[in-house]
Parts: C-alpha cells; structure tokens; sequence
C-alpha cells in the first residue's frame, strides 16, 4: 500500500457503498467514520476528474454549495471464483485545489507502475469458439484498455497462421505486449511467432533439439474467446474477458514453460498445455472435421473415441525432472507466487549466469518403458478447464521446468470411464494400477508400428484411419498410428521428442490465487479505500 503525500487529511466524501461513479452520487450518505478498506496502488485501473452536472449537485445537504470537485477512482473488484471487474467509486470536496491534489498524486503513482503495459499488439481470431472473438473485444475489452490509456494496434485475422506470419514481420521490440482474442489455438499462433521471431533474431536454429532458446521477454495477453481456453483458465483461475482484460492493465507477469518437439531434428510444434497421444489425439483429429459444431463438436468426438477404445503401443524413454522438488502426486497445486517456480528460477538464473547462452544439459539417465496406451499425455501445466477444473494433472507446475507425463494403459471401457470421470470430481485419477504418472524434463516416444518397420508405415498409413487390426476383429488394437494432439492442433509424426524449456515465455496472469484468503477478505466490504 503506498501513502499519499501531504500530511493532512483531505475531506473527502466517497459514494461509499453506492460506489457506481456520478451514478452513485445521487444519493449521497453523510460522511462516515472511515472504513478500513484497501486498494494496493497496484490494482488502480485509472483516476479521472469527474465532472457534476446540476442534476447531480441538486441533493441534500450538498444543495447549498457553489460547486464540487471530483474525481472516480477505477479499481479491480475481486469476486468469486477467481473473477475480476471494475469497479469504480467516485470522491468530491469543495476545494478544487486539494481535488486536484489528489487526481495529480493518484496519476503520478500510476505511472510509476512500471510493469504495466502502454501499447499493445492485438490479434482477434473472429472465428474461434462460438465466433464471438470480435464482439467480446470490442465490447468488453478495448473500453478498459482505453480507460487505461494503453493505446493498441489492432489485426482481425483472415485466415490461420495470420498472427503468427505477421508477428515475423512487425517490429515487436515496440510493443509491451502482444494480446491474442481467441482460443487454445491461437494461443499457440502468437506463441510460434513471438517465439520464433526471438530464436531467428537471436540466430538460434530451432531444428537443434538441443539448442538453449531464447527467453521471450515481451508478455502475452490471453482473452479467452475459443472453445476449451484451457492455457487462460490454467494460468488465471477463470476462463472471462474482462477478468484477463484486468490482468493486463495490471501488468501482471507469469513465466511459463514451453515444450519443444522435435521429430527426426526437424522442429515441429511448441506446446505450454497438452501433448496427448491416443484418446486426445484421436478426439481432435475426428473433431477438427466436426469444427462447424463449435465447442460441442469436443464432446461429440470424445464420446466417439471413448466407444471406439483404441489403444496403441511403443515405447516411451524419458529423463526424470530431479532439479525441483515437487511430484505430480502432491496435494498442493501451483498458485500464485509458487515457491517451486520460485525455486526454477533461481536455478535457471544461476544456470544461466554459469553457461550463458550455451548452456548444454548434461546428459542424465534415461528410462523406458515399453506397453499398450490408450492414452500418453505429457502436460506442462494442470490443463485445467471448464470441462475438468483440477486439470489432466492438478500439481502440474506453470513455471518449474517439467511436465507430468501420464501412461494410461489398456484397460476395460468401465475402468477407463471412471479414470475420466475422476477428472471432474474431487478424487485422485492417478491412483488407479493401469495409469502411472512421471515428472519429466524430457520425453520420446516411438509406436510399435515405426519400430517394426519403418518401410510399411506408409502403406498402412495410406488404410483408413480407424481400422482394426485383421487377426483379432474385436481386439481394439490399431493397426494405424494414433495423432499427437499439441495445444489443440495434430503433428503428423507418431515418434517425437520433447523436451521442457524452464519459463521461456511469459504470460499477463499471476497464477490462480489462493481462493479463501481473497474470497474472504474481499467480500467484506464493497468498496476499497487506499485513502
Ligand atoms: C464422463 C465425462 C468425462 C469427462 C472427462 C473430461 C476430461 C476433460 C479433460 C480436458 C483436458 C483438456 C486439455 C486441453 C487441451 C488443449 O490443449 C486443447 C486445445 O484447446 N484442447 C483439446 O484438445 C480439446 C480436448 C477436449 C477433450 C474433451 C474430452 C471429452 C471427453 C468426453 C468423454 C465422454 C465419455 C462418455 C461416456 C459415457
Ligand atoms: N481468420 C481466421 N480464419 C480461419 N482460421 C483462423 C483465423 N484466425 C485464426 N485461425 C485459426 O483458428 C484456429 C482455432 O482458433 P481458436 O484457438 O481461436 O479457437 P478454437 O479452436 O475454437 O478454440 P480452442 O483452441 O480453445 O479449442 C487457430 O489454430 C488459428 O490458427
Ligand atoms: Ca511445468
């Protein structure tokens, strides 16, 4: 909390309780005894000079004055569940120096919020989720952004891959953030291009699944318009425009750990949520033919691919993460402020300082495990979402340089069924004897089908996808590859290699918050007073 200057107690009288700017002024309370409520300086959206009219000035005691100063203070209201609003409430006195007093000191603290963004690059993806990327924005977003004197330039897509083109292109280095409206997958455009556009200004070679990257400095914004929005949710606590749009202004900063995969040193994807093999994999490639369904079309494949209960088999060798100290069996999840993170990144500082650039990782043991999956998913943070609020792994790390990678084996449809079910209610979906769960810095995997023969994965390739295999009808083995699901869109290689790159990019979140403390000390009282 930061002091005004001064030294004397201004008197000031709030619309306290009313709290909804001019609006609330209509009926004015006499001055109360002060109220301890706060707002750290940190989450002041704006101060504005208040202009009364006459209707307004027409109440009450305040009748009999000649003329009144004011000005509203724009401040982030926490409610329930991890969402965010504006809120405003709106000062005035007799005095229009000390007024202006006030509205000087306000904006001066301000400015000295320097982690805060002037000028943004946003992307829109008017098509994804339910198609309101446009309206969600224009509506609900750019009014705040203006509120909070960030000026934007801003690109409405034409068609994908658009940002991430564009983002090769423009000069990035005078933008504080780049902000994408949109889904998981355009999520992932930004990120490829930002991301990229550091390694080839940097000179690095993104094939070199070996290569140190370079960490992307300049934050991404998230306001979820898609269908699952599972990287806003995991990072924020809530999937809601307004609330991220807050986050923002705010200029709140979370690292985030990024996955490279990498097929035969040619670079494929990045990945910051899921890289699911099998039952995820084969959910989005039937679903990406379904995209007119909208986020429905996720349900109607996975009811598909839950029947059809196809398991594949290869090998996985994988590295343990021995540097950080959590298990994906923890009851803690990652919230704000995360002493594990923290841990990360003193030591990727440390690691940095040491090696600089060209840093190597040493080569430390690896293991295999060889089985039928039904379905492999490596996820870098919990993968929470509206459809599992805990997430695919709920002690998942944001920022702590692993992944969890979770072995569903075969099993019958029942079993299967209840693992999925645990993912949406309170019980643990690892403690079952067919799914097994590692923390890992790096991943490969090959299915039986490429270790076999590499020379008849074409040919078989080119049969229908979905075919059984001949010998054994009712089997439910699959004669074919699954697809690997990265973030929402499908590799075309079955053997990857992965590996975590430890906070290489950054987000305009802060983590879910702790929700009783907030919750409680927030629903208190309706309004917050720094004064
Ligand atoms: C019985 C109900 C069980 C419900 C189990 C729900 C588990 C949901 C777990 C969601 C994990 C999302 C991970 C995020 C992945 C994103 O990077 C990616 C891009 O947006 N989204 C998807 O790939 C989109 C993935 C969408 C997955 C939808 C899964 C729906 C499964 C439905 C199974 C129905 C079985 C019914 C049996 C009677
Ligand atoms: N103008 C456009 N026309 C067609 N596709 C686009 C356009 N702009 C972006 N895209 C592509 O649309 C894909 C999906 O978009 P988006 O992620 O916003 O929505 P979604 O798929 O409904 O949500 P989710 O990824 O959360 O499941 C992205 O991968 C992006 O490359
Ligand atoms: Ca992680």
């Amino acid at each position: 909390m930061e002091r005004l200057p001064g030294g004397r107690r201004p008197r000031l009288v709030s619309s306290l309780g009313l709290g909804r700017g001019a609006a609330g002024l209509a009926r004015p309370r006499p001055p109360r005894r002060a109220e301890n409520c706060f707002v750290p300086i940190s989450e002041i959206i704006a101060v504005e000079e208040t202009e009364f009219n006459k209707k307004q000035r027409n109440i009450g005691r305040w009748q009999k004055m000649a003329k009144l100063h004011a000005f509203t203070v724009y401040y982030v209201k926490k409610a329930r569940n991890h969402r965010w609003r504006c809120s405003n409430v709106t000062f005035w006195c007799v005095d229009e120096h000390l007024c202006n007093q006030w509205i000087q000191a306000l904006k001066e603290l301000l400015e000295m919020q320097k982690s805060r963004p002037k000028q943004l690059l946003v992307y829109i993806n008017p098509y994804g989720g339910k198609r309101q990327g446009k309206r969600i924005y224009e509506q609900k977003v750019a009014p705040l952004f203006s509120l909070a004197s960030i000026s934007t330039d801003v690109v409405i897509t034409e068609h994908a891959n658009h940002a991430k083109d564009n983002l090769f292109e423009v000069n990035i280095y005078k933008y504080d953030g780049v902000v994408c409206v949109g889904g998981d997958g355009m999520f992932s455009e930004v990120m490829h291009g930002l991301i990229g556009r550091m390694q080839k200004d940097s000179g690095i070679d993104q094939n070199n699944p070996k290569a140190s990257l370079v960490q992307c400095n300049i934050r991404i914004g998230i306001i979820p318009a898609g269908s699952t929005d599972c990287i806003c949710y995991s990072t924020v606590g809530i999937s809601d425009p307004v609330t991220s749009a807050l986050h923002i202004i705010v200029g709140d900063c979370q690292p985030l750990d990024v996955s490279s995969v990498h097929h035969n040193n040619t670079f494929l994807k990045y990945s910051v949520s899921l890289l699911g093999y099998g039952f995820y994999g084969d959910i989005l490639k039937d679903s990406e033919k379904k995209r007119w369904m909208g986020p429905m079309r996720y349900d109607y494949s996975g009811f598909k691919t839950f029947l059809s209960h196809h398991y594949y088999e290869g090998t996985i060798a994988y590295q343990p993460a021995k540097h950080t100290h959590g298990s994906p069996r923890d009851k803690e999840s990652c919230r704000t402020g995360c002493c594990i993170c923290k841990e990360s990144e003193k030591q990727l500082a440390e690691q940095q300082k040491e090696c600089g650039l060209n840093h190597e990782e040493g080569e430390e043991e690896w293991k295999f495990i060889k089985g039928k999956f039904l379905a492999i998913n490596a996820v870098s943070m919990s993968c929470a979402c509206p459809r599992s609020p805990k997430g695919l792994s709920p002690a998942a790390h944001l920022a702590d340089g692993s992944a969890d990678l979770i072995l569903v084996r075969k099993c019958s449809r029942f079993d299967f069924l209840r693992y999925l079910l645990r993912h949406t209610n309170q019980d643990d979906q690892f403690d079952f004897p067919f799914v097994d769960v590692y923390r890992v810095k790096s991943f490969q995997f090959t299915s039986k089908l490429s270790e076999d023969n590499e020379s008849n994965v074409m040919d078989i390739g080119k049969k229908r996808f979905g075919q059984f295999c001949r010998d054994h009808p009712a089997c439910c083995c699959n004669i074919v590859n699954s697809t690997w699901n990265c973030d929402g869109e499908t590799l075309d290689s079955s053997a990857i290699e992965v590996r975590v790159h430890c906070q290489l990019m950054k987000l305009f979140a802060r983590g879910i918050e702790e929700k009783c403390k907030d919750e409680a000390a927030y629903s208190q009282s309706s309004i917050e007073q720094l004064l």
